[in-house]
């Protein structure tokens, strides 16, 4: 596997990403038309803020599995065609929002007390000018956030300690969520209007972009000060630019611009702006820190494992990490082995039935997504991941449908079936297919049920999945002709109706079968529909 490392990363991620074993290849600052000629010979990229990954690049991609991101903002990434692709995109959005939280803060004091002059009259100057420079203080002052999440609550919980009164505009937010950090969620409209200092902290979307433009810098109360350390775009420059040089805000502060490098952006040469190229996130920490994490991740979906955190695949809380994640094994395993044994149903209708432990679980789309994800590999191997795998199902006429039951049996009184359950009707018959699983004492995937016989797979391997009448000496037919080719039988299990009647036979074998030998299987008399699977 390839990885191509293409803006500058932390020791830290390269180390680890060595020690996964993968081929590096770390090239910063390539040109766009050598990024798009080589993209093409890697399984990932890794970027930063500086690197595009937009819709040509995606495309040249070929390879691509993943796409990841050392650090928080994906808004140089384009998401949607990566999930077309079903390229997983994986951030780091934990790693750097103490660093970028007390950045804003330095930004807030720099601005407020107006250091960088200062330091540049005395340093640059020797000026000793102590009239010049009076700032204003923090305390008693009120802060906006707009953006109340990981980093705009870690600035609130500074500025309190600064003894600042904070509003906050996050319409995501529930104001209980903005009580517990000790802020008042309020309006935009009356956050500009009633804010000190006001600090952006949202992502840059379609939504946000300008989100701060002409207008709402005209309702922004005199002489208040704006931060941003989140993204450029998020605020008009122009229309910024014309509000500092009118006065009706005092000063800015700036991490983010909307091109960058700036270039001869306005807004670098006035005088009450300070200006940082992009540090918010630059400490030895935050760096090692999203480099590792970012490498975990990168390293997990070239694994063919589920990453902790895609920003297009569905979230699944970092408190139910640990517990959910052999279930998307459970679903993906279950997906799989339905395909193998009863293939697409022509109906294109697939129930997907979560029970017990399940019936109620908050990650029933990430278990979906999984399960369908399962359900197409054997179709498209290499196309599809959890990223696109309802995208594509969906392209294809495949209704999913998720169902719910009661935590113990359908009805009253009834015992519990697998936690979960993948069904489908074949054809017009309306005969019913389905395979069944949960976790075993270990936590380990178990498949329970093929068609309601009930069986235990527990053992990751290869199966030959076949239904026979229940008659002596099919049994051994089969392990004979098995024998004959040299397939190893590592163990067998029967599911019966009743002695004599229809019976479903597994076998676990020790490597796969080839198409021939399934071929010969398929002409033992009373034996039909023998398949090969993976579990
Ligand atoms: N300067 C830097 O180096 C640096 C470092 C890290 C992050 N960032 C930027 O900061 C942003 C926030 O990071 P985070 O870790 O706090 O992300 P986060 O996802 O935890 O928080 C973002 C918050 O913005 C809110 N939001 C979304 N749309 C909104 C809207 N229209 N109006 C108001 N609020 C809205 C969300 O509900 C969420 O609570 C990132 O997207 C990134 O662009 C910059
Ligand atoms: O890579 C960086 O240093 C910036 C990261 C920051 O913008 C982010 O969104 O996490």
């Amino acid at each position: 596997m390839r990885v191509l490392v293409a803006d500058p990363l932390d020791e830290a991620g390269l180390e680890r990403l060595r020690q996964g074993g993968v081929e590096l290849d770390v090239r910063t600052g390539l040109p766009r038309a050598t990024l798009l000629s080589r993209i093409g010979e890697y399984e990932a990229v890794i970027v930063r803020s500086e690197t595009r990954i937009d819709a040509e690049v995606v495309e040249a991609g070929r390879r691509l599995a993943v796409i990841g991101r050392a650090g928080v903002g994906v808004d140089n990434i384009d998401v949607e065609a990566a999930t077309r692709r079903g390229i997983v995109v994986v951030n780091a959005p934990e790693a750097n929002t103490i660093s970028a939280a007390e950045h804003t803060l330095a930004m807030m004091l720099a601005v407020a007390r107006r250091i960088p002059w200062a330091h540049h009259a005395l340093a640059q100057e020797r000026r000793w000018e102590r009239r010049r420079f009076v700032g204003v203080q923090l305390a008693g002052k009120t802060l906006g956030l707009v953006g109340l999440g990981r980093i705009g609550s870690e600035v609130a919980r500074r500025a309190r300690a600064f003894g600042m009164h904070v509003l906050a505009y996050d319409p995501y937010v529930v104001p209980e969520r903005a009580a517990e950090t000790g802020v008042e969620l309020v309006e935009l409209e009356d956050l500009l209007g009633r804010s000190d200092f006001i600090s952006i902290h949202c992502p840059l979307t379609a939504r946000t972009r300008h989100l701060i433009d002409a207008e709402r810098l005209r309702r922004v109360r005199p002489g208040a000060y704006l931060v941003n350390c989140a993204r450029g775009g998020i605020v008009d420059e122009a229309a910024l630019a014309e509000a500092l040089r009118e006065g009706r805000l005092a000063g800015a502060a700036l991490d983010v611009f909307a091109e960058e490098p700036p270039g001869d952006n306005p807004l670098l040469g006035l005088p009450n702006v300070v200006v940082t190229p992009h540090l918010g996130a630059s400490t030895q920490e935050a760096q090692s820190a999203a480099a590792l994490a970012v490498a975990e991740e990168v390293l997990r979906v070239l694994a063919g494992d589920v990453p902790r955190h895609a920003v297009n695949v569905p979230a699944i809380s970092p408190d139910r990490w640990a517990w959910a994640r052999p279930y998307l094994d459970l679903g993906r395993r279950l997906g799989r082995v339905f395909t193998e044994l009863f293939g697409l149903p022509p109906a294109g209708r697939i129930e997907i039935v979560y029970r017990r432990e399940l019936a109620h679980a908050p990650e029933s789309e990430a278990l979906t997504a999984a399960t369908l994800w399962g359900i197409l590999s054997p179709i498209t191997p290499e196309g599809v991941s959890m990223a696109n795998a309802r995208l594509l199902a969906c392209q294809r006429g495949i209704e999913v449908v998720e169902s719910h039951s009661r935590p113990s049996g359908d009805r009253p009184g009834q015992e519990a079936g697998p936690a979960m359950l993948v069904q489908a009707q074949l054809g017009g018959q309306g005969q019913t297919v389905s395979v069944g699983g949960d976790l075993g004492p270990e936590r380990r995937p178990r498949l329970l049920t093929i068609d309601g016989y009930r069986v235990h797979i527990e053992e990751p391997g290869h199966l030959l999945v076949s239904e026979h009448m229940d008659r002596p000496g099919i049994i051994g037919t089969v392990g004979t002709l098995l024998g004959r080719h040299r397939i190893n039988i590592a163990y067998m299990q029967l599911g019966r109706d009743r002695p004599g009647g229809q019976a479903v036979m597994v076998l676990g074998v020790d490597g796969p079968v080839p198409e021939d030998v399934l071929r010969q299987l398929r002409q033992i008399p009373d034996l039909w529909n023998m398949r090969a699977a993976e579990w």
